[in-house]
């Protein structure tokens, strides 16, 4: 690749980009996101193809991990692991702590696939493509999707370290006509028209409020509204104070794509935000949002987490089958 001159803060300064960290842009050249053609279900269903080739798991149930929430997958057992770049049709994940492979295995016993690493809007995939793996687990046969993540609380009950069951979600850069089932629908993967009133399942969260009980973590465990902006900057003092206003407790930069996806596709969703820094919402105060934060408090909370998700997937499990 030929280098760029780029002009930095004392001088032209050559630069390679690292061709193999860049996200390509789409098919139609758009490396924007505003694209509207995605993946056709044949493409996908090659992924599918390829995956179910090379795993000898079913799973039926899927796990995204959040920023430093990737030892989430290290409870799996028997766990066979592909690499992002080895998956014909994915993205690459370029964010620190977000590994970038599929971890499938068992969890207490039920198969499962865990992905180690998400894609975000803000590093230059179109909305529809940070969706696509739900789609190919979808495919799979995965029908359960628990999607996790680092957020800013918001609300000022919340403190470093709780756990959020989410119970709805803004979406924000929906209001902005950017949404993951923008352009032409595939009724193979679902309706048009999704409703999204009820995105997150209710028996999940009355469970997972139990297993909080169970696991004498009730006190850092809360219920509320996330909302998803693009990144990859933190938010200003006036977009949080505005936020707060029309209801937001926690913010983030991923998973309500991820869910209208899952739902329109007929998915149960379960999503849960660790909550890594309190949203500065006064221009009072030297506090400042920093990634390095969010991979520390990951990393603080990696064991309760492990414990509640495993346990989460064994209790939906239970109910999944129970209602079949
Ligand atoms: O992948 P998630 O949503 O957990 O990551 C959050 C949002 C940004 O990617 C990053 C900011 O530190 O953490
Ligand atoms: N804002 C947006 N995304 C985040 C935050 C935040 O404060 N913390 C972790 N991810």
């Amino acid at each position: 690749m030929a280098p760029i001159n780029v002009t930095v803060m004392g001088g032209r300064k050559d630069y390679v980009p690292a061709k193999e960290t860049l996200p390509e842009v789409d098919a139609e050249g758009n490396g924007n996101g505003n694209s509207a053609k995605g993946y056709s279900y044949e493409t996908l269903q090659e992924t599918a193809n390829f995956l179910l080739a090379r795993i000898s798991i079913r799973p039926t149930i899927g796990i995204i991990c959040g920023s430093g929430m990737g030892s989430l997958a290290e409870s799996i057992v028997d766990a066979e692991s592909i690499p992002y770049e080895e998956i014909p049709n994915f993205p690459i994940s370029t964010v620190e702590g977000h590994h970038g492979r599929l971890v499938f295995g068992r969890l207490d016993g039920v198969s499962v696939v865990a992905m180690q690493g998400r894609f975000h809007y803000y590093e230059g995939y179109p909305l529809w493509k940070c969706c696509l793996p739900v789609r190919v687990m979808r495919l799979l046969g995965v029908k359960t999707l628990i999607a996790t993540n680092a957020a800013g609380g918001l609300n000022p009950t919340y403190k470093i370290g709780d756990l959020m069951i989410v119970k709805d979600h803004i979406n924000m850069m929906g209001f902005a006509g950017n949404n993951p089932l923008h352009g032409p629908n595939d009724e193979r993967f679902g309706p048009r028209f999704p409703p999204m009133n009820k995105a997150y399942n209710y028996e999940y969260r009355k469970l997972a409020k139990e297993v909080a009980k169970e696991y004498n973590i009730e006190n850092i465990v809360r219920e509320g509204v996330y909302t998803c902006l693009g990144g990859p900057n933190f938010e200003t003092v006036a977009e949080l104070n505005m936020l707060k206003m029309v209801g937001v407790d926690a913010v983030g930069m991923s998973t309500v794509h991820e869910v209208i996806t899952a739902r329109h596709c007929d998915m149960n969703v379960f999503a849960l935000s660790l909550i890594t820094n309190e949203c500065v919402t006064s221009y009072e105060t030297d506090d400042q949002a920093n990634h390095d934060e969010v991979l520390d408090v990951g990393r603080m909370r990696q064991d309760i987490l492990r414990k509640f998700v495993s346990r989460l997937v064994t209790r939906f499990h239970q109910i999944d089958n129970a209602s079949l």
